[in-house]
């Protein structure tokens, strides 16, 4: 963790040493005037100030402490200023209180109670700090490189990787195309810590002949056109993150080199003599079904389970009830910046359309739609016809609750009623209510037994 940094803003050079050696545990940075204080939060960025009013060129009075204060404040909204007031100057200590300051003290200095008043103010900013967190994660963004999500099913995907970013375990991503899976595994990498290069590979997008090249690099002259002696994509991950998308669509023979690698964590290039010794994380991820691809025999299972120690599966976009419309939103705002005249927002006829439309290329068609849209639309507001979703397909999520819950209702009944035969009081028992209840919503549901 990087140390707290304070800043001591004082132009009396003995207060100055005094202050220095009085905090070990915070690194301390010292400032004798506005200017340099102003160009050490801009470096340095500490969370606590102390701030003496009386500075150069009024050394006497209070004018230039006073606008270094708004001066930092402006820059930093959130900085934790502590006002130091000479004897008796009650007054411009509340003044500074109401301009934006933490707190103050009277000088002479007693280091003991600045201490206090110093760690109460890193305390609070830290708080404020994590509260800011954790609203900004609530309002749909999360830490996980700018993926933005509401829905609890997706937060729990970010939150499984935000735990597993640290240890040495493979990921293995289950997810329809478009879902966000490069976008996690990249945002495992960050999350990592790892210093070396993220570093992915489409394992579909490239033809097989060529695909054991892309990995694992070759010598010269090892084939014809090997001109010269090419890394591959896994050494090139060497103490970054390996992210092996449609990692379904790799061939028998190189899983078999694949396992090999993971197994040993060595390479040798094609052509090669030389075993390469590799740290790499390695996430990976597919759209197919692996399971099943296991026991057809058409992917290793030895592999699978070196790939798969951790496994996450991202739900679809229609599985998160909620996020189209936030994300829509975003891509709008994206997609418009700094464009004059573009289109700011949607209209209520657009929102429900994204909302009910059911997204089968999830994330990315969603973009796509929006980005197309923003274009189209000649108004204020993208419409539901500059989105152009056609109709919302039978059995769209219904508009409100009452028509969620008449839709449960007639399903549930028309189930029971089945498994009945068709027989009422059958049909009542197994729903939990009496004849008379279910006759009433059999009539008003127009159902027939
Ligand atoms: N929750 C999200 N928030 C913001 N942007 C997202 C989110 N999910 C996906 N995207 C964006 O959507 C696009 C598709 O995402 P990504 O490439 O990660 O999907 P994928 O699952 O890897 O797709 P494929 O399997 O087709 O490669 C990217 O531009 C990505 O930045």
């Amino acid at each position: 963790m990087t140390p707290k940094t304070l800043l001591i803003v004082e132009d009396d050079l003995a207060l100055q040493r005094q202050l220095r050696w009085a905090y070990d545990g915070y690194r301390v940075l010292v400032a004798a005037d506005r200017d340099e204080a102003l160009t050490l939060l801009r470096a340095e960025e500490p969370a606590v100030v102390t701030l003496d009013l009386g500075l150069p060129p009024d050394p006497d009075g209070t004018s230039e402490g006073f606008a270094t204060l708004a001066a930092m404040l402006a820059l930093k909204p959130d900085l934790k200023v502590i006002v130091a007031s000479g004897h008796g100057a009650h007054e411009s200590a509340l003044r500074a209180i109401a301009e934006g300051a933490y707190d103050f003290y009277a000088k002479p200095i007693d280091i003991d109670a600045l201490g206090l008043i110093v760690a109460r103010a890193f305390h609070v900013h830290a708080l404020e700090a994590e509260n800011r967190r954790l609203a900004e994660r609530a309002a749909g963004t999360t830490a996980l490189g700018g993926l933005i999500t509401a829905s609890p099913e997706m937060l729990k995907v970010t939150r499984t990787i935000e735990r597993v970013a640290s240890a040495d375990v493979s990921v293995l991503l289950l997810g329809a195309s478009g879902t966000g899976k490069e976008l996690l595994a990249r945002g495992l990498h960050e999350a990592s810590g790892r210093r070396g290069a993220f570093v992915a590979i489409n394992c579909a997008a490239i033809p097989e002949t060529l695909l054991e090249s892309e990995l694992f690099g070759h010598e010269k002259g090892a084939f014809t056109g090997a001109v010269k002696t090419v890394e591959g994509k896994i050494e090139q991950a060497h103490g970054g993150t390996l992210f092996l998308d449609e990692i379904g669509d790799v061939p028998l023979p190189l899983q078999v080199k694949l396992l090999r690698f993971l197994q040993e964590r060595v390479i040798e290039r094609i052509g090669g003599r030389r075993a390469i010794p590799i740290d790499t994380r390695v996430v990976s991820a597919t759209h197919r079904d692996v399971d099943q691809m296991v026991a057809a025999e058409r992917f290793r299972e030895d592999l699978y389970y070196r790939l798969a120690e951790i496994v996450v599966r991202i739900p679809s976009l229609a599985e998160r009830p909620g996020d189209a419309g936030l994300l829509a939103r975003a891509f709008l705002a994206k997609h418009t910046a700094g464009v004059k005249g573009a289109a700011t927002g949607f209209a209520p006829d657009a929102l429900a359309a994204i909302d009910a439309h059911p997204w089968p290329g999830n994330v990315r068609e969603l973009e796509n739609r929006v980005k197309r849209a923003a274009i189209m639309a000649d108004g204020a507001r993208v419409t539901a016809a500059d989105l152009d979703l056609g109709q919302p397909a039978d059995g769209a999520t219904p508009i409100n609750l009452r028509a969620v819950r008449e839709a449960a209702d007639r399903g549930a009944i028309r189930h029971a009623l089945a498994r009945a035969d068709g027989n009422i009081s059958g049909t009542a028992r197994l729903l939990g209510i009496s004849r008379p209840t279910l006759y009433d919503l059999m009539k008003a549901y127009d159902l027939q037994p």
